[in-house]
């Protein structure tokens, strides 16, 4: 009897699943098996991104029991393991979403070869995005570079495609067994063990398709009308936290963008246009594979980073006395998530004002991220440098003390993440070092003793990152 395998990788859901829905079409058994890619090439996923991983493996098991069936999970050369078990299982049809990313391309084209050798279908839809990415081209066909171009062409486009409802009914091979040379994947090895530094991240968030949908449909009923007013100010809690169920497709963008279509208010288009910049970082990736690791504007190879593993360390701990970067950074750390602006202020220190390059931040984010995504991660960092395309000009540089005060004005972010300063008044908490020494006595600080002194001085590190962009 025929039988059908569906991939997972990163879409564990089962609504809008192209992939699952099209292979339940066919009423043939089915296999659903996430395959953890392990080789050379890939990128292994950072701790946050792991631990997420564990629950959305226990919430994607669930949804499949409800339908009385179960997910086989292997960690390997998926160009090896995916045509190994599809000759197992005697499967005649192997169904997959497109993924974007150099080394994923190349597995997939090498699955797709392999299958097709033992006469196995293999059957790829789109779905981690809006609009398929090689549609979309300027009029000489060739990629977008600015993202204004290419948001406005995609919205010119073809609609986009409404999303598709779970399968009502799964059928899946009963009880299927791995050959005896494929190991099952062990999921508490997402886990930390000691130090278990996911504890406080477990509490704030709930990974998994239910738990999306909820934010989902709580966000368009209840923040989306504010969205554009508010989703620059970090303390308050004005952007959707959509970021991790996004990466590991709880939720798919088409989703989101209908959830939102029939609404008429100010944050709708701001909103579309931010899930747009997503389907822009996997466009060029795309484009630009080596995007991850490689300056894209190449006169940045000349650039004289410093390397100060000191400066860099103090930065990842959120000890570099500045208060609205330590914030930031002890918010990632205590929370796997950080708001985007605050991203633009410490990615802006630790570019220009540390002279470090993006590629030592960029690493950081991956390792503690939930949301962490090579796409989004990579454009955004590249962006803040300056090194990538349609990026901010070098001479932005986002001045910390400026940004904390037009953003975080009464402090409160700071005091939430920095509460060694939280007595501080208003007016000093962005900018201790300058606050008098009765002021700083009140409110029982000692600089460099409960909180650290600037480990820059603001204008000098400007003034050296300005020069050392225009010696470019
Ligand atoms: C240095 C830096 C690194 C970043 N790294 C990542 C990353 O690894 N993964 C990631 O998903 N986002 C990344 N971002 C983009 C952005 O900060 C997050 O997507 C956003 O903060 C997530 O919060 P939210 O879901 O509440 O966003 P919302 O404001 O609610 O936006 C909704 C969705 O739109 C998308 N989006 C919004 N802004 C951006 C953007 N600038 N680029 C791409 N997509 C965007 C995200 O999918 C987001 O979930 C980075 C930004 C910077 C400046």
């Amino acid at each position: 009897m025929a039988r059908s395998m569906v991939l997972f990788r990163d879409d564990l859901r089962l609504a809008d699943h192209p992939a699952l829905s099209e292979a339940c079409k066919d009423k043939r058994d089915i296999i659903c098996l996430l395959m953890l890619d392990k080789g050379p090439k890939i990128r292994p996923m950072g701790g946050a991104a792991r631990w997420w991983l564990h629950g959305a493996i226990a919430s994607l098991r669930a949804s499949l029991r409800q339908h009385k069936g179960d997910l086989l999970i292997v960690e390997g050369d998926a160009r090896e393991i995916v045509p190994q078990l599809a000759r197992h299982f005697e499967i005649s049809d192997v169904y997959a979403h497109y993924r974007y990313g150099p080394a994923e391309r190349d597995i997939d084209a090498s699955i797709g070869k392999a299958l097709g050798r033992d006469d196995i279908g293999f059957h790829q839809y789109h779905a981690a995005v809006l609009c398929p990415p090689e549609t979309i081209k300027n009029g000489a066909g060739q990629a977008f570079k600015v993202f204004s171009a290419f948001w406005r062409a995609m919205q010119a486009g073809a609609p986009i495609h409404p999303p598709l409802p779970p399968p009502a009914h799964i059928a899946f091979v009963a009880d299927p067994k791995l050959p005896r040379d494929v190991e099952a994947f062990d999921e508490s090895t997402l886990l930390p063990t000691r130090p278990d530094w996911a504890k406080p991240i477990a509490k704030v968030w709930t990974p998994g398709e239910e738990a999306g949908l909820e934010i989902l449909r709580d966000f368009t009923e209840h923040g989306l009308a504010d969205y554009n007013a508010k989703r620059n100010f970090p303390s308050i809690e004005a952007t959707s936290r959509l970021s991790p169920y996004l990466r590991f497709g709880h939720v798919s963008p088409r989703q989101i963008f209908h959830a939102i279509a029939d609404k008429r208010n100010r944050g709708k288009a701001r909103f579309q246009s931010e899930i747009a910049w997503r389907d822009f970082a996997i466009y060029n990736l795309l484009h630009s594979p080596d995007m991850t690791t490689t300056n894209l504007r190449p006169q940045f190879n000349n650039m004289a980073w410093r390397h100060e593993p000191k400066m860099i360390r103090l930065w990842q701990k959120g000890q570099t006395g500045i208060p609205i970067v330590d914030a930031g950074m002890r918010q990632l750390w205590q929370t796997g998530w950080m708001h985007n602006r605050v991203r633009m202020i410490v990615g802006s220190f630790l570019t220009k004002h540390l002279l470090t390059k993006w590629q030592e931040g960029e690493a950081w984010f991956w390792d503690t991220l939930v949301d962490a995504d090579a796409a989004s991660n990579a454009m955004n960092w590249q962006w803040v440098a300056g090194s990538g395309i349609d990026a901010a000009p070098y001479f932005r540089i986002l001045n910390p003390v400026l940004q904390g005060e037009k953003f975080d004005g009464q402090g409160d972010y700071v005091r939430h993440f920095v509460p060694e300063i939280a007595k501080l008044p208003d007016a000093y908490i962005q900018h201790p070092w300058d606050a008098p020494e009765d002021v700083l006595e009140k409110a029982q600080i000692t600089l460099g003793k409960d909180y650290p002194k600037p480990c820059i001085d603001i204008k000098e590190g400007r003034a050296r990152a300005m020069k050392a962009f225009e010696d470019l």
